[in-house]
């Protein structure tokens, strides 16, 4: 079972991010109780981008140099990682299970050098900023901004597709050691291979792109992705939402074409969703909140896709 966790779900400072992966850490041993082999793909949007506002601001004091945006992909993946660590390991002990190992695994993404992706930013990292502020910066430093589902307007950087992971096969066998991995954090660190070997690219890879492939990669059964809500919505946000309970991939590309989903938030989590039960009959994918994921198992909450 993979499950992709929402960097947006992590709070905002280092004490509200070990708060959060607390609740997260109950709703996830659950799961590893009932005896899944549990994969953890987390996001790093806030995260990453808080990372990197940090070293470009230390560049603009002359304290540090620029860090590159796999770099702090690599820094995220730590930081996330050694809190979910610590979070699972204790709420496992907590229900009486000490000995299930924990570890976080440094995952790089492979992606393509030609993907259009590099071209045309959509993925939102950082905080939120009114709309002035945001466009006061796009002007004053070149990076774009857009407005992020009702929320407020982030800066968005290339997001190319994961295409492979390139630690799979050491995760086939930590899975076998029936130990609990944190692989994949913040869509894995992006990498293009050259002559010269793998070389890290400007790019933030989305998590639910990169737990799909993981997914696929490591024959996983489940694709759990957690986010804030309790289902995909239709009309989202509208006085005639409606929450939807289950829906094939033919019914998600209606929905699709309706533009039904935001991207950048719903609709990436929607086609990695699809993606994943399309790639083998009786593969099924969750979209649900945190909260509710070990009821989402029983069909009591979420949103399934499935052939
Ligand atoms: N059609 C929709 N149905 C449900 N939620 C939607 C929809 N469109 C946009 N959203 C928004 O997308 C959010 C999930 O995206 P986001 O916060 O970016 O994900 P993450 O949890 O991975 O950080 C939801 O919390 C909700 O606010
Ligand atoms: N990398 C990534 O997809 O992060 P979020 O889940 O925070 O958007």
């Amino acid at each position: 079972m993979v499950i992709a966790l929402g960097g947006n779900a992590l709070g905002n400072t280092p004490e509200e991010q070990m708060e959060r992966v607390r609740e997260a850490a109950k709703a996830i041993v659950p799961l590893i109780m009932a005896g899944n082999d549990i994969i953890v793909c987390h996001g790093n949007g806030p995260q990453v981008g808080m990372i990197n506002l940090a070293f470009e601001k230390g560049y603009e004091g002359g304290y540090t140099p620029l860090m590159p945006l796999a770099e702090c992909t690599a820094m995220s993946q730590g930081y996330i990682g050694y809190h979910l660590q610590q979070a699972i390991d204790a709420e496992l002990v907590a229900n009486g299970n000490d000995n299930t190992p924990v570890i976080t695994m440094l995952t790089q993404v492979i992606v393509d050098k030609d993907d259009p992706a590099f071209e045309n930013p959509t993925k939102p990292i950082g905080g939120f900023y009114d709309e002035e502020t945001a466009k006061k910066l796009m002007a004053e430093t070149g990076c774009k901004y857009v407005e992020d589902s009702g929320r407020g307007w982030r800066r968005v950087v290339a997001s190319p597709k994961p295409v492979s992971i390139y630690e799979y096969m050491t995760l086939d066998t930590l899975i076998s050691a029936r130990e609990v991995i944190i692989a994949g954090g913040g869509g894995g660190i992006p990498v293009i291979k050259t002559d010269t070997g793998y070389h890290g690219v400007a790019a933030v890879v989305d998590k639910d792109f990169a737990a799909e492939k993981l997914a696929e990669l490591v024959h996983a059964d489940y694709l759990f992705i957690l986010t804030a809500v309790d289902r995909v919505a239709v009309n989202f946000g509208k006085p005639d939402q409606q929450d939807i309970l289950r829906m094939t991939p033919d019914e998600a590309d209606a929905y699709i074409a309706q533009n039904q989903f935001a991207p950048g938030s719903m609709l990436p989590k929607v086609q990695a969703a699809c993606e994943f039960a399309k790639s083998r009959e009786g593969r099924k994918a969750i979209i649900g909140s945190l909260e509710k994921a070990p009821l989402a198992l029983e069909g009591k909450s979420g949103t399934l896709i499935e052939l």
